[in-house]
């Protein structure tokens, strides 16, 4: 059952301040009262992270991943209990909440696999050489974790980027202590994830402040737990303006620290003449799935698309335009973001050269209506406003001159998450030339797919350039994210005793760098 309190440590406060979530559908309160964290709470949490982090920083690898996989676990035996409350709270279906689970719990598990395999600690022993003039000394690194992070769960993916989602197994497997400031459009879901840490937390013997969740619905709380001097890093899934805000006062605290906000993407699609030759129709059809998935509520969610003008763009046109009308429409996150994605397009649709295609089905005043719009390549340029990002199933195709004015408009975008080519054989020449502007562009480069839709493995990066990210030289999903939470340590002509065990002569088992060759 729900009560409604703050995770601080073990402590489960209550305040006088409540706040309740709203059924997305129906936008009526939902039970229980559930309490604004207070300015003590907030203090309370970060020093029993604090105070964890000696423990928890240090403890066996085995150990932490151990942690990881009891977790995952508990999140799984939450069952349906945790899908309804979710799907209440968020207005998405059943399947994509089952779905969601199974990628958060996975995530932990495959985190939990990447702590006992070591790498990430980046192990380096350069022995000492007597013989050079000057003498070099035995240098031996690895990295350590940064110390306790703050993790801002995100309103769309309420389970897999939210109390236990990439940013906080990132930052578990990393070794740092956790402060989560849960979203205010599901606090019902956070408290039954959040039961589930805590439980595996007391269960492996940890100290509880290893994980709390502060609940609350002002800019205040965040600002708080950021400029906490006991929180090292940030981790954020949300707005621009709000990973910007959280930016600032990272940068303006006395010791100003890293914030790693994932924020607006357009993620633009290419239709090369080749492939758009040859498949129109069918590539016109899928755009319209990958843009009206999950009420478009997807930061992958492809934005725009790219393509020369003519009749195979016609074609492709066309079928989106039938292809939206069968979209139902769906429920949207919450009361505002169905506002803002209503005032947004609405926007769009004045803006000089903005033509409306095709809108899906219409839906209750909770849902998000899809549409396509077209716009001509000159008009996009003369026109800051349609490469701003608009969250919900909203997508403009840019009818260009030619790949020429199709390259200018790309090397004029701002950094994204993605960018995506379609092609066929015939096109690879012409395509060859877009790579080198697609990697200075994006996180991600896909041939032949969509953008929605992330893969947690070890090669994914899902991250790029600002405004994706705060820090394009990371990834908030997939085992690098690890590295976001760490830093490098080197130890001079440190006496063997004294050593990490990891740096100590002799094999332990995970792959080093010895003398700048690898070795196991
Ligand atoms: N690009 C993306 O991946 C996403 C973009 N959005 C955009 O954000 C809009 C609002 O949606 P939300 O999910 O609520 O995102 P949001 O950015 O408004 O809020 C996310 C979290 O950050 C906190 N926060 C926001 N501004 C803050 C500030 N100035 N100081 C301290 N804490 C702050 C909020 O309390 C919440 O916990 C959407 O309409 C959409 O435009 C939302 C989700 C994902
Ligand atoms: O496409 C996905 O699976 C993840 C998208 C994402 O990170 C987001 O919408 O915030």
């Amino acid at each position: 059952m729900l009560v409604g309190s703050n995770f601080i440590g073990a402590e489960r406060r209550t305040s006088e301040q409540k706040f309740r979530a709203t059924d997305a559908a129906t936008g009526k309160p939902l039970e229980p009262d559930f309490s604004e964290a207070t300015a003590d709470d907030v203090a309370a949490a970060c020093l029993a992270a604090r105070d964890a982090q000696k423990v928890f920083g240090s403890l066996a690898l085995a150990a932490r991943a151990a942690f990881l996989r009891l977790a995952a676990d508990k999140i799984d035996a939450l069952g349906d209990t945790l899908t309804m409350r979710a799907m209440q709270e968020s207005g998405l279906p059943e399947a994509r909440l089952k779905g969601e689970r199974g990628r958060t719990v996975g995530q932990l598990r495959l985190f939990a696999d990447e702590i006992e395999q070591g790498e990430w600690q980046q192990l380096r022993i350069d022995h000492a050489q007597t013989g050079t003039t000057p003498p070099k000394p035995d240098l031996r690194l690895r990295m350590i974790p940064l110390g306790p992070v703050a993790v801002f769960g995100a309103s769309n993916f309420p389970l897999a980027f939210s109390v236990a989602g990439g940013d906080t197994a990132s930052a578990f497997a990393a070794g740092c202590c956790v402060v989560v400031k849960g979203h205010p459009a599901h606090p019902g879901t956070s408290e039954l994830v959040a039961g589930a840490i805590a439980e595996a937390v007391a269960e492996c013997g940890l100290p509880a402040g290893v994980f709390s969740l502060v609940n609350g619905t002002s800019n205040a709380l965040g600002e708080m737990l950021v400029k906490d001097p006991r929180i090292a890093a940030v981790g954020f899934t949300g707005s621009r303006a709000g990973g910007l805000a959280l930016m600032k006062h990272a940068a303006g605290r006395p010791v100003p620290i890293p914030v790693y906000a994932e924020m607006s993407s357009i993620n633009p699609v290419v239709l090369m003449p080749g492939r758009l030759e040859e498949a129109a129709e069918q590539l016109g059809q899928a755009y319209v799935g990958s843009l009206s998935l999950g009420a478009g509520q997807f930061c992958t969610n492809p934005g725009i698309v790219l393509a020369v003008a003519g009749d195979a763009l016609d074609r492709f046109i066309q079928a989106a335009g039938e292809t939206l009308k069968d979209v139902a429409a769906q429920t949207m996150l919450t009361a505002g973001i169905r506002r803002a994605f209503e005032e947004h397009t609405a926007a769009l649709g004045k803006l000089p050269g903005a033509k409306l295609i095709g809108m899906g089905a219409e839906g209750s005043s909770a849902c998000g209506r899809a549409r396509v719009y077209t716009v001509g390549g000159n008009e996009f340029l003369a026109e800051p406003g349609f490469a701003a990002e608009v969250f919900g199933p909203s997508s403009i195709v840019i009818r260009c001159a030619d790949l020429e004015q199709m390259t200018g408009i790309l090397e004029g975008l701002e950094g994204q998450l993605t960018a995506t080519l379609h092609m066929n054989e015939a096109d690879h020449a012409e395509a060859e030339k877009f790579i080198s502007i697609l990697e200075q562009l994006a996180g991600r480069i896909l041939a032949n797919g969509w953008p929605t839709g992330v893969d947690v493995t070890h090669a994914m990066v899902h991250g790029g350039p600002f405004p994706a990210t705060s820090d394009g030289r990371s990834t908030s999903v997939g085992t690098m994210a690890i590295g976001r939470f760490l830093r490098p340590v080197s130890y001079q002509d440190m006496p063997e005793a004294l050593l990490p065990i990891a740096l100590r002569e002799g094999s332990c088992g995970v792959p080093r760098r010895v003398d700048g060759k690898l070795a196991i």
